[in-house]
Parts: structure tokens; C-alpha cells; sequence
């Protein structure tokens, strides 16, 4: 795939063509791409279409019901109301400021006059406390998109995801503890809201910037309430991911794409949709200037080996299901290596994944059989980049700096260094505000296809021949030795 200064721009009612027989899942079946990712787009929806093919472990278990509110999503239930637990940026809830559209603002944008344009950031969201950390976790893995499920499984979803994240939870704990006790992704994300508002303000475009979270506070379902009632006209959607992947943006824009359909000003707003944007040069130059700058507080620059570490994914989401990660991935760290190799800077590089979780294989190299290889083949000097996330979390302040730092320095690596993430460098978000201009002209208002969805879903018949070989194919594997151990050896 060759190299593109844009993103990837896409009118949303192009993206995602509705499949009937996949009622949660929607596929993007137009390659109506302007960019150099058509191929992407076109392989994402062929994948897609696998998805429900793949073999995911399956297991029954029993569990109590869980607290989770009409959404599906669990929250604390002691938890405050997004509208109470305001942010400093905010007016009002997980909206960056207010409304600003005085005639005086609006400025020689003509194309946005009379508009009121919101942009809303997607991101993961994270546990505020070390209380939050199993109800996040289930929310987590309840997600389709991160433990995928055969069709015939899916209703052992939100089960599995309750004896998964009640497993997970002590481990991912002790990681939240370590730093600090929580996550500070709503924190950055904020602040990243109020930096793209205003550099927006600075380009005579002024916006709303709302946040949506996929696994915790403020959802994106509340953000999307909050846009209801700001009476926006039109919307950009912007996730804080650069590259894409079914589990992070591909997940959040199926939630979002579900409340619209189901809602008549919702599916009538023009929305534009930025899939992806590693390779805008905006985000190329940034890393390099970041990877640059941290390369010479080491004594020799020349010898450190950069050392590119993303967060993995399952093997199945890139060969069954098509996700143009890893391509995206790989094309991304070419476009630093050869904007750092523009400015001079030659040094050797490598990428590997982190983060795995489960039974299953992940995309590899696994960095930390990459970090113990590279000791032993004596590189002495290593600056590790993060390059999945534009803001710091767990992986970065916990796996990375404690976790693979340790390892790395047991294994012979004498000097290491960490570029920090992205957070809000101006020249970042400066890229990310030309991304949103960008996206205002193609925004379309989307297409429903609600009546066909739900007749399906709602078929009584396919619903029980599901139930009864769902149960049985659910029982074999309960018993079966085999994933039993693989459950409790592996999975946490
Ligand atoms: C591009 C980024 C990410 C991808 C791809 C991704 C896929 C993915 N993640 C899990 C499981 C977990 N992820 C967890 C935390 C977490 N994940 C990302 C990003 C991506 N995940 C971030 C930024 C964070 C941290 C949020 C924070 O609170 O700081 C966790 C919880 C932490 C832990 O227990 O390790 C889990 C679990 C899967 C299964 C998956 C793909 C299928
Ligand atoms: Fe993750």
C-alpha cells in the first residue's frame, strides 16, 4: 500500500452498507474510499463477513446477573451521573466547552455558517478506581468485537465476560494500583478535547468536542445523548486510535452506528467518519520529532535501536476476519522510519506487539520475547515506542516502563529510554484540527436498515435452534479437559 498524506475520510452513509443477516455487525460493503486505503476497505469487509466463521473458544458458565444498566454496560452503582462528575474542560458533560456559533465566530467559513459542527473523540476509557477495574473489564470483554464469539455462542457473551474480567481483575489491579490507582485516559482525553477545541477556535472553525468512551465513563452512548441535546448539524468523528483495527475503532463505531439507526434526528445528521490516521504527516512528523528528541539524551544516538511496541491483537482479527491492523501498523512505522531517515537519523529499528491476553495467538513478535532475543543478541541501547495510543495508560506507564524495562535490562540491554505519548504536542493536534476540516465536507447523513435487522433478530424460531445447539456445543467444551486448563493456565 503506498503512502498517503490524508486520512481517510468517509462520508458515513458509504461506509457501512447494512448486511440483514448481521444485525450486530455492520459491514462496510462500499469502497467508496478516497484515498489509498479502497484496498483496506474492500479486505475489511470480505474479513467481516468471515467473522462469524472463526472458532473462538467457547465455554459455559454459570454466573449471577450483573448490574449493568439498560445499555448493557455495568457501571458502578455508587458511581455519580456523568452529568455530575463534570470535567474541569467541560461546560457540560464530556462536552469540551460550549456552544460558540455567534454569527461573529463563524468567520469567513461559509460552508459551516448556520452550522452548529461537533466533533466527538472515541477512545477506550479506563478505570478511574481500583473499584471500577472488574466492572470495566466486563464491559471489556462483553464486547463482540474483543472476545468473538461463533453466531451460535453469542448469547454466552455476557457471561464468559463476567468469569473472565472476575478472573483478569486481581491482575489488572495490581497494574492499575502501580500506577497510581487508576487510569488517566479521561484525564488526557480532555485535555486533548479542550487542545483540538481550541486549535480548531485558532483555525476559524468552532466546535463542540465531545468524548466518548467505549468500556467506561463518559460512554460514548452518553456522548452521543449529550450531542442530541446540543442540537448539533453536523458531526465528525474523530477515534484517538491512528490505526485501525476492528477491536478498538471498528468496536466504537458499531456502537455508534447502532444508536443512530435507532433514532429518526440521529440518522439524519451528516457525519464524517476518520477511520484512520496514521499515515497523515501531521502524526509521521510528530513521532519522529518525539523519537528524535528522546534518541539524544542516550550517550551514543547512533547505536540505540528503536524498538516500535503496539498492542497486539488476535491472529484470527488480521488472517479470518481481515482487520488492516497489522498492515496499517507496518505501513505506519515505514512512514517514521523514513521521515526519521529524511532528517538524517539511520539507526535500526524493530516492531513487536504487547499486551496479549488469552488463549489464543496473537500477532508476533510478542515484545517481550523480542526485548530478551535483542539482549541476547547484545544490543546494548534501546528507546522503545509506543505506538498504538496517543495518550499514556497502563501499557505504557505499567507493562512498558516497569514490566519490559525490567526484563530488558535483565536481559543485557544496558541503556533504555521510553518516547512518551503524544498527549497534547501541538504540532499533533494542530494535524488532528486539519483532519477534522478535512472531514466536513464529505459528511453525510446515514442510511437505516432497522426493519430487516430486527425482523431477523427477532425470529423466534432462529432463536431457539440456536439456544439448543448453543447449549450442547457449550457443554462439550465445559467439559472438555483441555479448555478447562487452557482457561485457567492461560487466560489470566
Ligand atoms: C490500539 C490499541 C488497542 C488494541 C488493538 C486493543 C485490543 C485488545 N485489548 C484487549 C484487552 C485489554 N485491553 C486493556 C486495556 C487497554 N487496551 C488498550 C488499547 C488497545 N486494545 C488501552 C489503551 C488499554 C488501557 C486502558 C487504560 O486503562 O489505561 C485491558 C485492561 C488492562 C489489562 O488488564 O491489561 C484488557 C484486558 C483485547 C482482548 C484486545 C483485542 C482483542
Ligand atoms: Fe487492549
Amino acid at each position: 500500500m503506498s503512502a498517503t498524506s490524508g486520512s481517510d475520510v468517509l462520508p458515513r452513509t458509504k461506509v457501512f452498507g447494512s448486511n440483514p443477516y448481521k444485525s450486530d455487525r455492520r459491514i462496510p460493503t462500499s469502497c467508496s474510499y478516497t484515498r489509498s486505503s479502497m484496498t483496506v476497505s474492500c479486505h475489511l469487509s470480505e474479513g467481516l463477513e468471515d467473522l462469524d466463521k472463526s472458532t473462538s473458544k467457547a465455554l459455559a458458565i454459570s454466573c449471577s446477573g450483573s448490574s449493568d444498566k439498560g445499555n448493557g454496560l455495568v457501571g458502578r452503582s455508587s458511581h455519580c451521573s456523568p452529568i455530575e462528575k463534570r470535567t474541569p474542560v467541560g461546560q457540560t458533560f464530556c462536552s469540551v466547552g460550549v456552544c460558540a456559533y455567534g454569527e461573529a465566530d463563524i468567520g469567513s467559513n461559509s460552508h459551516i455558517r448556520e452550522e452548529k459542527v461537533g466533533v466527538l473523540l472515541l477512545n477506550l476509557g479506563g478505570p478511574e478506581t481500583l473499584d471500577d477495574v472488574q466492572p470495566f473489564l466486563f464491559n471489556l470483554f462483553a464486547d463482540p468485537d474483543i472476545i468473538r464469539l461463533p453466531r451460535l455462542f453469542k448469547f454466552l457473551q455476557r457471561p464468559l465476560a463476567k468469569l473472565i474480567s472476575v478472573f483478569r481483575a486481581p491482575k489488572s489491579k495490581e497494574g492499575y494500583a502501580a500506577i497510581g490507582g487508576g487510569s488517566p485516559l479521561r484525564k488526557i482525553t480532555d485535555e486533548q478535547a479542550n487542545a483540538l477545541k481550541i486549535a480548531l477556535e485558532a483555525k476559524n472553525t468552532p466546535v463542540n468536542v465531545y468524548v466518548g468512551m467505549r468500556y467506561w465513563y463518559p460512554f460514548t452512548e452518553e456522548a452521543i445523548e449529550q450531542i442530541k441535546r446540543d442540537r448539533i448539524t453536523k458531526l465528525v468523528v474523530l477515534p484517538l486510535y491512528p490505526q485501525f483495527s476492528i477491536s478498538t475503532t471498528g468496536s466504537s463505531i458499531r456502537v455508534l452506528e447502532s444508536v443512530f439507526r435507532e433514532d429518526a434526528y440521529l440518522s439524519e445528521l451528516p457525519v464524517s467518519i476518520i477511520k484512520s490516521w496514521y499515515q497523515r504527516q501531521g502524526y509521521v512528523k510528530s513521532m519522529a520529532d518525539l523519537i528524535e528528541k528522546e534518541l539524544k539524551s542516550f550517550s551514543k544516538p547512533e547505536e540505540v535501536m528503536i524498538f516500535f511496541s503496539a498492542h497486539g491483537v488476535p491472529v484470527s482479527y488480521i488472517e479470518d476476519a481481515g482487520d488492516p491492523y497489522k498492515d496499517q501498523m507496518e505501513e505506519c512505522i515505514y512512514l517514521i522510519m523514513q521521515e526519521l531517515k529524511a532528517r538524517g537519523t539511520n539507526n535500526e529499528h524493530t516492531l513487536c506487539y504487547q499486551s496479549r491476553v488469552g488463549p489464543v495467538q496473537w500477532l508476533k513478535p510478542y515484545t517481550d520475547e523480542g526485548l530478551v532475543e535483542l539482549g541476547q543478541k547484545g544490543v546494548k541501547s534501546l528507546l522503545a515506542v509506543p505506538v498504538s495510543f496517543v495518550s499514556e495508560h497502563i501499557e505504557t506507564l505499567e507493562e512498558i516502563d516497569m514490566e519490559y524495562k525490567h526484563l530488558a535490562l535483565e536481559s543485557g540491554i544496558e541503556n533504555w529510554g521510553r518516547v512518551p505519548a503524544l498527549g497534547c504536542t501541538s504540532s499533533f493536534i494542530t494535524d488532528l484540527a486539519e483532519a477534522v476540516i478535512e472531514a466536513l465536507p464529505s459528511a453525510t447523513a446515514m442510511s437505516t436498515s432497522r426493519t430487516i435487522s430486527k425482523a431477523v433478530d427477532n425470529d423466534p424460531m432462529q432463536y431457539v435452534i440456536k439456544m439448543f445447539f448453543g447449549s450442547i456445543l457449550a457443554f462439550v467444551l465445559l467439559l472438555s479437559p483441555k479448555a478447562v486448563l487452557a482457561f485457567r493456565n492461560r487466560l489470566f
